[in-house]
């Protein structure tokens, strides 16, 4: 079966930048990848070069199959792209906007129609057809933004930073769209939040200066950031020696006023002992909190561990 991305080798330099290096990944069907890294680690050069916006130094992009650099036109049917800003014509209205987008992907008059209001249905537009872009919420642009992407309906919806600068609300129901989205299309969503691949994404690649160095599963990702460590607090003091005593407890930490910070091996996890201890003692659970890693540690942890910052299938 084809893969919907493959993506093979891509570099991409600006003057003696690498701002992509030597990046390979696929997208099958029923996949939701999120492409997560830092400010400036290369996603939306990634994602230019994927919707043949911008040309590789070297590598290969194959769209269903198909060679976006030797035929551009076959490929981009395939693709449905939101880039950072969404290209929105704010003095048209969400039916003029859309109906023209449908045109220029190159659905004919007769059934440009139907396939703007099954696009708007899809997105929740159904009831702004007649507004004017111009006066719509931000959350609601960028439902027309997603619309444009998908009028087509593309194989693939490649969406870059398409929370940013939207309200908790809004944010809420643009990743509910995108989980959607996920159902009929492979997605791409590229993002510098871990909580938006958390919640959107079945898979997860990091990007670090140019370099994939991680590409696996959301569980593989939350296994990493489970760091080997609990935070305690009770209401009475705690005999330290008696949570030494649990199997897997290297150190233990006193942080301050009846807190603890218990150091673990990673394998073993000895939360359900030490809630039994310190019940059973009397000290009275106040808190038991496994600790995560952020993104940051993350980040630290994958590229000391592959000085070269080598790829890491998890
Ligand atoms: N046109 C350009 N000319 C020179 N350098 C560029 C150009 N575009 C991007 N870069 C550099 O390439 C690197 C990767 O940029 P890119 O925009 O792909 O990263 P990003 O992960 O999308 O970051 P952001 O989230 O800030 O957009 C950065 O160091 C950036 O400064």
């Amino acid at each position: 079966m084809t893969s919907l991305i493959q993506v093979q080798e891509l570099y991409r330099y600006y003057g003696d930048h690498c701002a992509v290096n030597n990046v390979s990944f696929t997208l099958e069907k029923g996949e939701i990848l999120g492409f997560l890294g830092p400010n400036g680690a290369g996603k939306s050069s990634t994602m230019q070069m994927i919707c043949g916006n911008l040309a590789p130094t070297s590598g290969q992009i194959l769209i269903n199959g198909i060679d976006i650099l030797d035929q551009p036109r076959e490929a981009k049917r395939e693709l449905g792209y939101l880039p950072e800003i969404p290209p929105v014509y704010r003095d048209l209205t969400v039916d003029e906007y859309l109906e023209f987008c449908a045109r220029l992907h190159g659905i004919h008059r007769d059934r440009s129609r139907r396939a703007v209001d099954t696009a708007k249905e899809r997105c929740g537009l159904t009831e702004v057809g007649p507004r004017l872009i111009n006066n719509l919420s931000k959350g609601y642009q960028q439902r027309v933004g997603i619309a444009q992407a998908i009028v087509h309906m593309p194989a693939v919806i490649v969406l870059d930073e398409p929370t940013v600068g939207l309200d908790p609300i809004q944010i809420r129901e643009i990743r509910e769209l995108i989980r959607e989205l996920g159902r009929e299309h492979g997605v791409i969503l590229s993002t510098h939040i871990l909580p938006e691949v958390q919640e959107s994404c079945t898979h997860v690649q990091i990007i670090h200066k140019g370099r994939l160095v991680l590409n696996g599963t959301i569980a593989s990702l939350e296994q990493r950031m489970r760091a080997s460590s609990l935070v305690v607090a009770t209401c009475e003091p705690a005999d330290v020696r008696q949570l030494y005593s649990v199997e897997g407890v290297q150190s233990i930490e006193e942080t301050g006023h009846n807190r603890y910070r218990i150091f673990h091996d990673k394998d073993k996890d000895p939360a359900v002992r030490i809630a039994e201890i310190v019940v059973g003692a009397g000290w009275g659970l106040a808190e038991l909190v496994p600790e995560r890693r952020s993104m940051e540690q993350i980040f630290i942890d994958i590229t000391q561990t592959s000085p070269q910052g080598e790829e890491q299938t998890a």
